[in-house]
């Protein structure tokens, strides 16, 4: 695996969990505009999930580690990309497998499941590499609404 000191991302949140992890997937950029990367090719990508919030579960966990693995690498694990449909498709743009939509949807996966949990905690950050050369860094915005009442967070906002 992969080790890297990755972007730090500012939230108020008391705990923070990182989870490492890589999968080996292909894909395609349906765009000419793509040049050599609109024909199917292969990546292993690494993804870094950072997970926050102030309670732990039963267990003592923000999320199982495990949990985190289970939901990217078991789904994602030697497949193409562009066949995971709804997070993945050839209609527009906003469902190509890039590297942006790439990283947004796995904070989308990571979030669902955080959502069924009793102590709610949040995807704060995905760091997805695909090459050597080139990643992406993306962080949803959180309403201040949604975050207080969730874990009285008051006026905290996570940008
Ligand atoms: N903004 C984006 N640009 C490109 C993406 C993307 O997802 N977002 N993807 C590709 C290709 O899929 C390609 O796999 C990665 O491109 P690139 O970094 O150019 O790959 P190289 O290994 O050839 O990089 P070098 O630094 O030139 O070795 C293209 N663009
Ligand atoms: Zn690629």
């Amino acid at each position: 695996m992969m080790q890297q000191i990755y972007p730090t991302v500012p939230h108020p949140y008391q705990y923070e969990l990182n989870k490492d992890l890589h999968f080996a997937a292909a894909h395609y950029i349906p765009t000419e505009k793509a040049g050599v990367c609109s024909q199917v090719h292969g990546h292993t990508y690494f993804a870094n999930v950072t997970i926050a919030g102030n309670e732990l579960d039963d267990s003592g966990f923000l999320v199982n580690f495990a949990d985190i693995k289970r939901l990217i690498h078991d789904r994602f694990d030697h497949s193409v990309l562009n066949d995971h449909a709804p997070w993945f498709g050839d209609d527009t743009p906003y469902r190509y497998p890039t590297t942006e939509n790439a990283a947004r949807v796995l904070s989308e996966i990571v979030q669902e499941h955080l959502d069924r949990l009793p102590n709610r905690p949040l995807c704060v950050q995905v760091y997805l590499r695909e090459t050597p050369t080139s990643y992406v860094v993306y962080r949803p915005r959180f309403e201040a609404s949604a975050s207080s009442a969730r874990d009285g967070a008051g006026e905290a906002h996570v940008e």
